[in-house]
Order: C-alpha cells, then structure tokens, then sequence
C-alpha cells in the first residue's frame, strides 16, 4: 500500500510524482509502460530524427474521414519511454496565448485563467535568456536558446520578414505574432525531458518508487473510490494499492482508454464491451482535438541543410563538437525557427504556427528528397474547431483504441490551412531564401487554391498533440472539475493532455509541464 499511485511518466506524471514525494511522509509509485530513459539519442537534441522515429514510439492507426480520400493507412504515434513526449519531441517550448486559457474559464474551467497558470510556468521555468514578468529562472525545466543556429533557418526568417512578418523576439510574452527562433527544453546543450528535469533530481528520495516497463490495465473502483490499479510487468500481472489518489497521467489516448477499461466512460460504449459500469460519464474519450500539419517539402541547391550529416565524416564531426564543446550541430533540435501568422483574418490572434525543418525526411512519415539535400516546412492550424473521439476497439487492455479525429470536419480548419500554405509558398519565393533553393518537391505541381486546398485535404498528417479527452470543467460532459477529480469517483484524478478543454495555440508539452505542477497543487491541498 502506498499513498500515491500515478499512471503514465510522461511529461505531466513525471512533475506530478516528482512534487508530491516532495514530502517524505507520503510514499509515490510512478508507473510507466515504456523503459527508462537510457537511450542516448534522448539528451542530444540533434538526435531529434532519431526520437521522431525510432522505437520510443507507440504506433496506433487513426480513421480518416471518407472524404479525406486518403490511400495509405495512417497512424498516430506517442511516446513509451520514461519521460514520455517530453523524452521525444522536439523539445520547442510554447505556451500557447492568454485568450487560450480565458477560452478554459468561459468552458467551465475555473480556476485556469492566464493569470492563474502563469505562476505555474514560472515555478518550472530555468530560462537562459530572459528574466521578467513572463519568464523566470530557477526552476527544475531548463528552457534555453538554440546554441547553434543553422544559416538556412537565418536565411528563411530573413524571408520572413520580406514576406511582411515582423520578428517576434519571444512567442511566449503573450503575443506570437511574427516570426523569430524558437526557445527549446535543454539545459547546456542537453534535453531537459521531465523526466531529467523533475525525475532525476528526485530519484534519491525513498519514498519515490519510480517502475518502468509497467503496463497499467485497469484501476480498481471499489465502492465509487480508486482504491489501486492493476499492472502488467515481466508478464506478471500485479496489484498495487493507493491509501490516498491514484492519477491518471497516460496522455490524451491512453488515458480515456483507461477510464474506459476500469468502468468509466459512456455507459452504453462500456456495457457494449462488456464492462461494468462505476461512472456514466458520457464525456469520456470526445472533445478529442489534435493539429494537423502539412509538410512542404524543398530541394536544395546544394549541402545547405542538416541533411549533408547523414555522410558518415559530416556526422563524425558534429558528434565530435558536441563532446567536446556541447555545441555546432548536434545542439540544434533541427527546428530552430517558426511563425505564427494568420490563415484566417478574422481571427483576433494567428493560428497557423510555421516550423523551418533544416532537412528533409526528419520526422516519420515525411519524405527525404532525391539527391538527398533538402528543408520542410511545416504548418498548422493551431485552434482547430473540429472534434473527434477514442472510443473501445473491445475491453482487452492491449488493443489499440479506436481514434476518430475527425481532422477537417469543420471546413474552416482547412480554409485556414489552405491560407497558411498559400503563404508559407510566398515566404520560400522571397530573394532571402531563393538562392538556397532548386524547386519544389513535395507538393510538385500544385499551385491553384483548390489545389492546394485538395493537397492539403489529401496529405495533412497528425502533428502529435492529441488533447481534450477528459476535459476539464462543470457540465455533464466534463470528465473532471477544475481540481482535476475524476467526476463521481472518488480517490481518482487525471492529469495531462486530456484534460485541456481546448488545445492551446502551439505545442502543447510545457502545459503538460504547468498542468502536472498545478495538479501537484490541489492533490496537496487536499491531503
Ligand atoms: C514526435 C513528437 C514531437 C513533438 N514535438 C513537440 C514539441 O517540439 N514541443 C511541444 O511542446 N510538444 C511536442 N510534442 C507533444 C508533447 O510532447 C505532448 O503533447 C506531451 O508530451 C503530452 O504529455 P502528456 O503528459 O499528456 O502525455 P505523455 O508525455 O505522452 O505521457 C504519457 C505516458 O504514459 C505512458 N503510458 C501510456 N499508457 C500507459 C499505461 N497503460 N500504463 C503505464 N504507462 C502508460 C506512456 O508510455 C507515456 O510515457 C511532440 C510529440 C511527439 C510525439
């Protein structure tokens, strides 16, 4: 018997296990399905082509809309590994706008205003760079600048501004108009995942039990209260029981599931599989919202981007850099420079985010170039109005979901999209840029608006921020209240992605990150 029990060593567990053994007089268990974070790739942010492909990664398929057309059969991946997105990602760190979290309050979740998540962000930040009323230092999550900085990603924001943007010194001061370079969760040229910022500082403590490779596949309500969980390790099915709370902190896929599986969900979705019901709650596993992104993909003149390392003797020296300096290229995360613009002009504040990928094929399912030597640009519509849903495939713990994200349902997402695209195009026809570039590959000849919308429509891929599944507030489908309580059950929380009533404008891990130390909040508050 412990006092804690939490679910999942993702971005969000890790700072959640980490704040409440803070206390030596409460015991945590952190169980996490993937293996501790020992892969050295991890903590070299220039090993992100790696981390965006490799075996840390979980694959389940998605289910387009019919009229997505699409030919190859899509998947969603998330991280398995200690540390979960946060070990993987690209690691750029963006807080979204304040109209996004007054957007929370108005759906019911008290409490989650800007001004009330901002000390929340400062409590986690370590920043290199600035020290204000936006930022601060100190804290377990390092947050620096890029210490290397590709003359492509100089050379595209240069285009940038010819292209009208101003430079945005810093996207996350409350406004992201602009385009500028990107803050990444490193520290001295290292990723700080959460598990390396929150898990290993606290790895000494003896009232921490960190246990990987451990499959959570139920938690047991007895009575209306989480009283445990059930855990499949070495292929040994456990128990383990909490005194107090059990989290649940599996990300916005995993997480609904488990509700699900344990007796939590829409009533009729569970009885269909054949599981009891503890807690009808209709809410479990909608609202899910993911961006969806679509990749231009460029050939270059020549070595003009990270593309020349995959040659062995390029790749020796910039690993011999790194050792000896923690600099050149292997301290890029490859993605050093963004937008944030608008596709649709009546929207208060941009909702496209660009990424300057310095390279072709990085990320899994993007195309490499032929010659080798090329650069994507990626964008996305950052304020999705779609809606889709995971839902039961059947009530065995090991099947994959069924994920329905309905990506474009709402026409306007792709409108906007369609607009963003349009504009990244002009942004890679400016003079600042031209010279780097022999012609467009992906996509080749489309030009037209319909076109292009018909190229968007047909090959926007998930940009991997799944949220919304166990939304936060106060009406019938909210999954749980603004202290993060599962609703009708006691003893049992979620803490993650899952619980944002709507995705944030950007990329989502440092809001994970706020989300598990306000989290750690209430769950003292109320010890
Ligand atoms: C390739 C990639 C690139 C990304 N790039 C960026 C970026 O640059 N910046 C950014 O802000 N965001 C980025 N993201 C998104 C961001 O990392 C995630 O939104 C964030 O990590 C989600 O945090 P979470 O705590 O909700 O879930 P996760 O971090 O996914 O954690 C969930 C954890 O639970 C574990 N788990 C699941 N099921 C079980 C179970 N049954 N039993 C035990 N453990 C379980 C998983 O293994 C995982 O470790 C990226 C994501 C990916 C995949």
């Amino acid at each position: 018997m412990v006092d804690y029990i939490v679910i999942g060593g993702g971005s969000t567990g890790c700072v959640v296990a980490s704040r409440l053994s803070e206390d030596p007089d409460r015991s945590v268990v952190l169980l996490e399905e993937g293996p501790r974070d020992i892969n050295p790739y991890i903590h070299i942010p220039g090993a992100y082509y790696k981390t965006a492909q490799g075996s840390l990664l979980k694959r389940m398929p998605w289910i387009p809309r019919p009229e997505q057309g699409r030919s190859e059969d899509p998947t969603m991946v998330q991280a398995s590994v200690l540390g979960g997105g946060s070990s993987v990602n690209a690691m750029i760190y963006i807080r979204g706008v304040p109209s996004d979290y007054d957007r929370w309050v108005e759906l019911g979740a008290t409490g989650w205003s800007y001004s009330d998540v901002v000390p929340y962000f400062l409590r986690a930040e370590d920043n290199n760079r600035f020290c204000n009323e936006s930022h601060s230092v100190g804290g377990p999550l390092g947050v620096s600048d890029i210490e290397y900085i590709h003359p492509l990603t100089r050379a595209w924001l240069l285009a940038c501004q010819q292209a009208g943007l101003p430079y945005n010194p810093d996207f996350n001061s409350g406004s992201q108009a602009g385009c500028g370079l990107y803050q990444i969760t490193a520290r001295n040229g290292r990723r700080s995942s959460a598990a390396v910022a929150y898990i290993g500082p606290a790895r000494k403590r003896r009232n921490l039990r960190v246990e990987t490779g451990a499959r959570v596949t139920r938690v047991i309500i007895e009575k209306g209260r989480a009283v445990g969980v059930e855990y499949v390790k070495r292929g040994r099915t456990q128990v383990l029981r909490a005194e107090r709370e059990v989290i649940l902190s599996a990300g916005a896929i995993n997480s609904p599931k488990l509700l699900m599986l344990s007796g939590i969900g829409p009533a009729q979705h569970l009885e269909k599989h054949g599981i009891k019901v503890h807690a009808d709650l209709p809410g479990v596993g909608h609202n899910l919202q993911d961006h969806i992104e679509i990749s231009l993909i460029y050939q270059l003149t020549g070595p003009h981007s990270y593309d020349k390392y995959k040659k062995p003797h390029w790749k020796a020296l910039a690993g011999l850099n790194y050792l000896l300096f923690r600099g050149g290229p292997a301290s890029s995360n490859l993605i050093e420079g963004g937008a944030f613009w608008w596709g649709n002009k009546d929207e208060p504040v941009p909702d496209i985010q660009y990424f300057m990928v310095v390279g072709a094929g990085i990320e899994e399912g993007v195309d490499a170039v032929p010659g080798g030597n090329g650069c994507t640009i990626n964008l996305g519509q950052i304020r999705p109005r779609s809606r889709g849903q995971v839902s039961l495939n059947s009530a065995n713990p090991l099947d994959a979901p069924r994920i329905a994200p309905n990506y474009f349902a709402e026409p306007e997402d792709l409108d906007a999209l369609t607009d963003g695209t349009l504009f990244a195009m002009d942004i890679m026809d400016q003079p600042a840029i031209g010279r780097y570039l022999a012609g467009r590959h992906v996509p080749t000849s489309a030009s037209s608006r319909q076109e292009i919308r018909d190229f968007c429509e047909r090959e926007a891929h998930a940009a991997l921020h799944p949220a919304g599944t166990c939304r936060v507030g106060q009406d019938e489908t909210a999954v749980v209240d603004p202290q993060l309580r599962v609703r009708g059950v006691s003893g049992l929380r979620v803490a993650d992605a899952s619980i944002m009533p709507t995705l944030i404008s950007g990329n989502p891990n440092a809001v994970c990150i706020m989300i598990g130390e306000k989290a750690a909040d209430h769950l003292k508050e109320s010890a």
